[in-house]
C-alpha cells in the first residue's frame, strides 16, 4: 500500500526545522524525508523520528556547496573524491535513521557545453553511482536518482525521464531506482500516466506536487487523484513524498488527502 511522507525542507515551515517531525506526525503522516539532514547529529534526528512516531523515508547526499549553487556531485568529473566522501557521510545518516533510501543529485552540466564534456560527465555518472550503489547495498540501502525540471534548476545534468533510464541502464545495479517526481516529469516531459506505467519496475520512490507553481497537488493542471489511483492499481508499496509549497498554512492545505478517498497508511 502506497504510503504519504511529509517533506520537511517543504512542508510545516511554519516551525523550526526540528518542530516539523512533531507537527507532521500530528498532522497524520507516518513517514518524513528533506534534503539534508548534515546541520544534526545523527542522534538528534533519531530522537525526533522516535518522539514523532516516525519513519525516515529519504534524504540527500551532501550535494557540494549548496550555498554557491551546486546541486550535486554525481557527474561532476574531477570531484570523484569528494563524491565517494559524500555516500560514506551519507550513509552513516541513513545507518541512524534507519532510511531505505538515498537522493544521489547529479550536478549541473552548462548548456553551452560541447559533447566531450557531456560524455565526461555521463562517464563520471555511472562510475559513482556504481559505487554509491556498491557501498549502499551493504547496509540494504537503496539509492535513488531524479530528473529535476531545468526552469526550477537550471543546467541540471538530469533533466528528462528517458536519460534516467539510459542512467539506470548503464549502471547495471539491482539497488538503484528511480525517483519519480511527477512535478518534474510534467515540466519536462509530460504524458505522466505513461511514463508511471513503463518506468513502473524502475520506481523506488515518488513525489508529487501541483503545477507550475508547485503548489498542493490539487491546486494546478495536474489530476493527482488520477495518477495516484493508477500508481495504486500498478501495485505501489513505497512511499509518495509530499514534496510542495504550501499556498498558505501547511495544516490547512492538507484537504486535498481526503479528496483522494484512497487509504494511504
Ligand atoms: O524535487 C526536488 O527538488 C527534490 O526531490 C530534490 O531532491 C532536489 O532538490
Ligand atoms: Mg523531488
Amino acid at each position: 500500500m502506497p504510503r504519504l511522507a511529509a517533506n520537511l525542507s517543504m512542508l510545516f515551515n511554519e516551525h523550526d526545522f526540528l518542530d516539523r517531525f512533531a507537527a507532521a506526525s500530528e498532522a497524520g503522516f507516518k513517514g518524513v524525508e528533506y534534503l539534508f539532514p548534515y546541520a544534526y547529529a545523527p542522534k538528534i534526528l533519531r530522537e525526533k523520528l522516535d518522539d514523532a512516531g516516525l519513519e525516515q523515508v529519504l534524504f540527500n547526499l551532501p550535494p557540494g556547496d549548496w550555498e554557491v549553487g551546486e546541486r550535486g556531485l554525481a557527474s561532476l568529473p574531477g570531484r570523484e573524491a569528494e563524491f565517494r566522501d559524500s555516500v560514506i557521510e551519507a550513509l552513516r545518516y541513513a545507518e541512524a535513521l534507519n532510511c531505505p533510501q538515498l537522493h544521489a543529485m547529479a550536478g549541473l552540466l552548462s548548456e553551452s557545453a560541447n559533447s566531450e564534456a557531456y560524455k565526461a560527465h555521463q562517464e563520471t555518472y555511472v562510475k559513482n553511482l556504481r559505487f554509491a550503489a556498491a557501498e549502499a547495498a551493504k547496509i540494504d540501502c537503496k539509492v535513488l536518482i531524479e530528473p529535476i525540471n531545468i526552469r526550477d534548476m537550471p543546467n541540471y545534468f538530469l533533466s528528462h525521464q528517458a536519460h534516467a533510464m539510459e542512467v539506470l541502464t548503464a549502471v547495471g545495479a539491482d539497488n538503484l531506482y528511480l525517483q519519480f517526481d511527477l512535478y518534474h516529469c510534467q515540466i519536462m516531459d509530460g504524458d505522466l500516466t505513461h511514463h508511471m506505467e513503463r518506468q513502473f519496475s524502475s520506481i523506488g520512490h515518488v513525489q508529487i506536487a501541483g503545477v507550475p507553481k508547485r503548489n498542493e497537488p490539487d491546486v494546478g493542471e495536474v489530476n493527482f487523484i488520477s495518477l495516484l489511483k493508477r500508481l495504486k492499481e500498478l501495485g505501489y508499496q513505497g512511499w509518495v513524498g509530499c514534496e510542495y509549497r504550501p499556498v498558505g498554512e501547511t495544516i490547512k492545505g492538507l484537504g486535498w488527502i481526503n479528496k483522494l478517498n484512497i487509504d494511504f497508511n
